[in-house]
């Protein structure tokens, strides 16, 4: 069987390290490469698909790279803001066969969660996200945070819902948390935790709950490799893995 080379880039941080050990470990699939700040990237050691988990300020770079390069790109960095996914898109035009997964939760639960607030949304007046993480965390919110308030926003216009109830008009020091389409989001940093995720539903006399918790980054690891084996057959830009499956 011919494995499929992969760097990681990224690889001694948190996620990186992780990675680096979940694709050795992939009978499949060959270490080409695990290059991290202070590496030229180079050829990336001949790799086909690349493993992004750098830091939000250096993934751009990592991905253009990798992209000009033709190697397919597995993104689990997140800070992803519209200009920068545009400037990716533009990429991609001159490499149309190259596949770019940008994936801000690679956990099969929080993907799922995704889906059931998906379906959720329409149904209720009310809905915040509460993400919690560790304190070494540089942004904020969450990427996953982000998804989710887009994925809920977009579901509350098609279905024709307006904006959510709040009577707030003074609010001096932002208790209110962030506005992410108009989805109220709120970000919490504790030392002990991982990577959480709340969806918060109200409607007249109910609520619903939807919550997430990877507590160990052995969570993230299954959908890395999933994505790694399905980007190349996926040229153009993707974001959310659950585009890949069958959720
Ligand atoms: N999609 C997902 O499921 C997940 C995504 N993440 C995201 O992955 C990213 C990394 O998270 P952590 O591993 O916790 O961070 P970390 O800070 O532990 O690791 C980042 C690594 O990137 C390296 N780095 C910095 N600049 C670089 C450059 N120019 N080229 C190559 N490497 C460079 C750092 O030296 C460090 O080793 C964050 O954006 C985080 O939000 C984290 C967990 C899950
Ligand atoms: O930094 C992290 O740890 C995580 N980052 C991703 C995010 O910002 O959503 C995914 C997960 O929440 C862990």
């Amino acid at each position: 069987m011919t494995k499929t080379k992969v760097a990681v880039i990224g690889a001694q941080g948190r996620m990186g390290t992780q990675a680096v050990g979940a694709v050795g470990s992939a009978g499949d699939l060959e270490l080409a490469g695990a290059l991290d700040k202070d590496d030229n990237l180079g050829d990336l050691g001949g790799a086909q698909v690349a493993v992004i988990l750098s830091v939000p300020d250096a993934a751009p770079d990592n991905v253009a790279h990798c992209i000009e390069r033709g190697v397919h790109c597995v993104v689990g960095t997140t800070g992803w803001t519209d200009e920068r996914l545009a400037a990716v898109q533009a990429q991609l035009e001159q490499h149309p066969s190259v596949g770019v997964l940008i994936a801000p939760n690679f956990a099969i639960g929080a993907l799922l969660a995704l889906e059931f607030a998906r379906k959720a949304a329409p149904y209720y007046e009310s809905v915040e996200v509460i993400e919690q993480h560790h304190p070494d965390k540089v942004d904020a919110p969450s990427g996953t945070a982000v998804r989710t308030a887009r994925v809920l926003a977009a579901a509350r216009a098609e279905a024709g819902l307006g904006d959510v109830p709040d009577a707030t008009t003074s609010d001096p020091l932002g208790a209110r948390g962030a506005r992410v389409d108009g989805i109220p989001v709120h970000a919490v940093r504790l030392r002990g935790r991982v990577a959480h995720e709340e969806i918060l539903f109200g409607g007249p006399g109910e609520a619903l709950t939807i919550r997430h918790d990877s507590f160990d980054r052995e969570s993230f690891m299954p959908g890395i490799l999933a994505g790694v084996r399905a980007v190349a057959d996926h040229p153009g830009l993707t974001v959310g893995l659950e585009q890949y499956l069958d959720i």
